[in-house]
């Protein structure tokens, strides 16, 4: 045996010659390797939300290092969400891309107090008054849509729909005539406000990450002007409007957010609000309930088509509140199934990415988040919202799709904090209710108009972070009709 490793020894020594000059290569080469994982960043991992997810998986609940933010932690954590509730401060720097869309002085990064005064004067624009008044005029956009398409089914036994597509236009049209009201000017070529804002939303996300060549950012620039002009257009039309009724007799009206920015004062001036802010602020709410609402219907088709039996479930419901009828408001509240099914998909799919709060020198958390290592000093908390959604602590096989978790039974098992697809606490989403009632118009009226199925690959079915996530290459339904209402 002695003989044996004696044999080798010349080897060994010639081998460790030859290593040693190479020794510093091999060290290098041996921590790029260990530190292959810190490197990761947004383009290496597919998206901020796979990165966070890998990080997450990492670093457990609080993540502290390797974002691509400064001073930022992400926490996935009830407990935090709790503590933070009232925290009203968002971070400058985290919508500074939208600044040539929104100005400098906008909404979206109000202080918290500022925020909450101006949220209390804009409030009634989303509450119920609002909402039975504009509802006939929204659906009627649904209605527009889906005879088109019945219109095409005239000619054959099926059509396939790009669903998102279509969807982000009813969207838009149904968020300008809930803010921006119903007359809007015979003369707006729609397809072309959609165009602009597309092409200005997506520039200027892109524009971020330098991701712009010459032709595009020159394209953003045309964008940009058309649809500024167009909304300055939209609000100076309904300012004249205003003055005109003014003149005459009043009718008993029901204010909408512009009417409301038209007649009340800034209650951080306390003078009438300036023409600047006036399109700044129809642009935020335009521009938050635009692609979120466009996203929501088509993802909640794409889960009724990957869950069967939900689809049935809701197909029933649907057939045996409306018989042949249009939904009215309050049938659309009746529904518990379609409540259900929406609040799951928003679950599974939440088209939002992640909400974000700056915890300000001197703010004041309970003891409670301590072990979460946030600091209160400075630091922006990103709560992202999937990553949530899919935590199995917070709901039981995540990956399932299962609308039952909000049946009225289940609901109370939803531990506190942990569902927030319309964000939370002090800067939640306004309009949640207006939203819900527009995926709900669009997804009841397809079920009772067309059966429909999956047109595409579940595989080509994929995520693409966006201004929110969205469908990279759209969700293709096909539409076969049924009987059900005359719309
Ligand atoms: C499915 C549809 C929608 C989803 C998923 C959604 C989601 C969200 C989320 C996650 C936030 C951030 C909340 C936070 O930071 O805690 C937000 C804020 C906001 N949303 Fe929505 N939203 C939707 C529709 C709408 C609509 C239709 C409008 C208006 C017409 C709207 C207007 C706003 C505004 C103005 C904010 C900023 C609130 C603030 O800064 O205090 N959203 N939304």
């Amino acid at each position: 045996m002695l003989n044996y490793v004696l044999d080798y020894i010349p080897y060994i020594v010639i081998a460790l010659c030859l290593i040693y000059p190479l020794r510093t290569i091999i060290y290098d080469q041996f921590q790029a390797v260990l530190s292959k994982k810190k490197d990761i960043d947004v383009a290496s991992a597919g998206g901020f939300i796979p990165l966070l997810r890998i990080l997450h998986a990492e670093q457990g609940a609080t993540v502290t290092s390797n974002l691509p933010f400064e001073n930022t932690i992400s926490v996935v954590n009830s407990e935090v969400m709790k503590a933070t509730l009232q925290i009203g401060d968002r971070p400058i720097g985290l919508f500074k891309f939208l600044v040539p869309l929104i100005g400098e002085d906008n909404f979206q990064i109000f202080d918290a107090e500022r925020a909450a005064r101006f949220k209390k004067v804009s409030g009634p624009a989303f509450g119920q008054e609002v909402l039975t008044t504009k509802y006939d005029d929204m659906r009627s956009i649904g209605i527009d849509l889906i005879k088109r398409w019945e219109e095409s089914l005239n000619l054959q036994d099926s059509v396939i729909i790009r669903m998102q597509e279509e969807c982000l236009e009813f969207a838009l049209r149904a968020t300008s005539k809930a803010i921006l009201s119903t007359d809007t000017p015979q003369d707006l070529d729609f397809k072309k406000f959609k165009q602009s804002y597309d092409a200005t939303l997506s520039g200027l996300f892109d524009k971020q990450f330098g991701l712009l060549d010459d032709l595009r950012e020159e394209e953003l620039q045309q964008s940009l002007n058309s649809f500024l002009t167009t909304l300055s257009k939209l609000i100076n039309d309904r300012k004249n409007k205003s003055t005109e009724v003014e003149n005459t007799e009043k009718p008993a009206y029901v204010k909408d957010l512009l009417d409301i920015l038209l007649t009340e004062n800034d209650p951080d001036t306390g003078c009438p609000f300036s023409d600047e802010m006036i399109r700044s602020i129809m642009s935020i709410y335009l521009t938050a309930g635009y692609h979120t609402t466009g996203v929501a219907i088509p993802f909640t088709l794409f889960a009724l088509t990957q869950n069967p039996e939900a689809k049935a479930r809701l197909q029933e419901e649907i057939d045996e509140v409306l018989q042949d009828r249009l939904p009215t408001l309050e049938d659309l509240s009746k529904m518990d199934c379609l409540t259900q099914v929406i609040k799951e998909a928003l679950r599974v799919h939440p088209p939002g990415t992640f909400c974000a709060r700056l915890i300000k020198t001197g703010s004041v958390l309970s003891k409670a988040v301590e072990n979460f290592q946030v600091q209160t000093d400075n630091t922006t908390i990103l709560y992202c919202i999937p990553l949530y959604h899919e935590n199995p602590s917070y709901f039981a096989n995540p990956q399932k799709f299962d609308p039952s978790r909000f049946s009225r039974e289940n609901i109370k098992n939803i531990k506190p904090n942990t569902y927030c697809p319309f964000g939370f606490g002090a800067r939640m989403c306004p309009a949640e209710r207006l939203a819900m009632v527009d995926i709900k118009i669009m997804v009841c009226m397809i079920m009772q108009k067309f059966d429909f199925e999956l047109a595409m690959k579940v595989e080509d079915v994929q995520m693409e972070e966006r201004f929110v996530v969205m469908a990279k290459n759209d969700i293709l339904i096909k539409l076969k009709p049924r009987s059900g209402i005359n719309a």
